[in-house]
């Protein structure tokens, strides 16, 4: 597969390369991460996916005038804020290279003025097409710089018209000089503000701002690998951290008892309980979060998991996260990565709590690029030294609200925990002292 733009862009580090080459050098590499962490895992090999051109469902473009003041869109080059023209990407559904072939014609003929990242001026900053490739239902989401969008309305008439695929359109506004593409005021313009596909046989609806898996068909895969990783039982309980819409906990429904989601971003969370409500799941519920802080009052009220999932953004979790997790006592807990960097480091501090895995699998969700999805289940050993593993630092103490109990900040969402959510035994035992 030749494109015309592979050096200058640097997204596809690994497209010259055959499937079978790519496949060894992405397995060699994750095993070099762990060998260099001394971690004794064996790295199964990569679970390669059939369809490895026109697979992303995520695409965000910027804008540019080339030399005859005419517009352009693409990605950055690597490493710069230069946008060089990608029309036509073959890792993008074709659909989506036309209507972002169609945007970028009319942001020229309408004369939509381009951000100016260097002075902070102008109005159009990014658009974003997320795809839903089992409904082929397309989201478009221009980013702004201010509310004020004089072309909108024909911009909208125009599009929605030419692409029938288009559910919806959303605006972002975004004025402040940072290189973070969303902010997070958004006005809906078009449609219901998310889109659905179909994902492991359920409805998965999802907004502009909550996560979705790259590669919709590898992720079907990743999700039945971690099915099969996890063999849950029809009493266990499982606390899905990090969930975003809720895909990963709702596959995991029907296998056990009941289900918990934990995650930081509120509107993930009503589309995870939308996902639930519209695939008849009652077994599970979400809360909007920090996973960290909810395991810790999960830990308070005595809560136990039979298993503990997580699938964290690139830079892994916190020491605390781990902490936390490990205090609940899960027979297994399952890690998900796209960086196996930052989940080698964050494997060694499970060790230090007597959580260990023999392997680590792969899937490739990112295929023609350097990046890769890792998977590593861990369950309990014995531990070999009675060491607390890291001393938590002292907290300040937190002011006290009404009635002498510790006042919670403002912004703090609930666990939903109550003190009937405790465990019998554990409340006798204290209410005995
Ligand atoms: C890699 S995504 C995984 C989402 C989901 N598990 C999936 O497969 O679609 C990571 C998610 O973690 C959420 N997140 C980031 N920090 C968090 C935190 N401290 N507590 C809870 N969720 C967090 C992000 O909003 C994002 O939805």
């Amino acid at each position: 597969m030749k494109c015309k733009v592979e050096k200058l862009c640097g997204g596809c580090q690994l497209l010259k390369f055959s499937r079978d080459e790519q496949a060894k050098k992405k397995r060699e590499m994750v095993e070099a991460i762990m060998e260099r962490a001394h971690l004794d895992v064996k790295v199964a090999p990569v679970v390669m996916a059939e369809d490895d051109l026109f697979y992303r469902n995520k695409v965000i473009v910027g804008f540019a005038k080339d030399k005859s003041r005419k517009v352009f869109s693409g990605l950055y080059a690597a490493r710069s804020h230069r946008v060089i023209n990608t029309s036509g990407c073959v890792m993008q559904p074709k659909l989506v290279n036309e209507i972002i072939d169609e945007i970028t014609h009319l942001v020229d003929s309408m004369k939509i003025e381009l951000y100016n990242e260097r002075t902070g001026t102008g109005l159009l900053r990014h658009v974003m097409i997320r795809y839903a490739h089992s409904t082929n239902e397309v989201m478009v989401v221009f980013v702004t710089s201010t509310k004020m969008f004089p072309s909108r309305r024909n911009l909208v008439n125009v599009l929605v018209k030419k692409f029938p695929q288009i559910k919806t359109i959303i605006q972002n506004i975004n004025p402040r000089q940072t290189s973070i593409v969303m902010q997070d005021e958004s006005i809906v313009l078009y449609g219901k503000g998310y889109i659905t596909d179909v994902l492991c046989g359920l409805k998965i609806s999802f907004t502009a701002s909550s996560f979705y898996q790259i590669h919709s068909g590898q992720c079907e895969k990743l999700y039945e690998m971690a099915r099969q990783m996890l063999a849950l039982r029809s009493q266990d309980r499982v606390l899905d951290t990090y969930c975003g819409v809720g895909t990963i906990g709702l596959t995991l429904a029907r296998d056990c008892r009941e289900v918990t989601g934990v995650e930081l971003n509120a509107d993930a969370v009503t589309m995870a309980k939308e996902n639930a409500a519209q695939n008849g799941i009652r077994n599970v519920r979400f809360v909007a979060m920090d996973s960290t802080q909810f395991m810790k009052e999960a830990r308070r009220f005595h809560q136990k998991y039979d298993a503990i999932v997580l699938d964290p953004p690139r830079a892994g979790t916190t020491n605390l996260f781990i902490e936390s997790a490990c205090s609940l006592q899960p027979n297994r807990i399952l890690y998900i990565s796209c960086d196996p960097k930052t989940q080698a480091r964050d494997l060694i501090v499970f060790k230090r709590f007597g959580y260990y895995t023999d392997e680590i699998k792969l899937v490739d969700m990112f295929p023609n690029t350097e990046h890769i999805e890792s998977i590593a289940l861990l369950t309990k050993r014995k531990m070999r030294t009675n060491r607390i593993p890291f001393q938590q630092k002292a907290q300040p103490a937190r002011p006290k609200g009404k009635g002498g109990r510790m006042a919670r900040p403002a912004n703090a969402h609930s666990s939903g925990f109550r003190k009937a959510d405790s465990y019998p035994h554990r409340t006798k035992r204290k209410a005995k002292r």
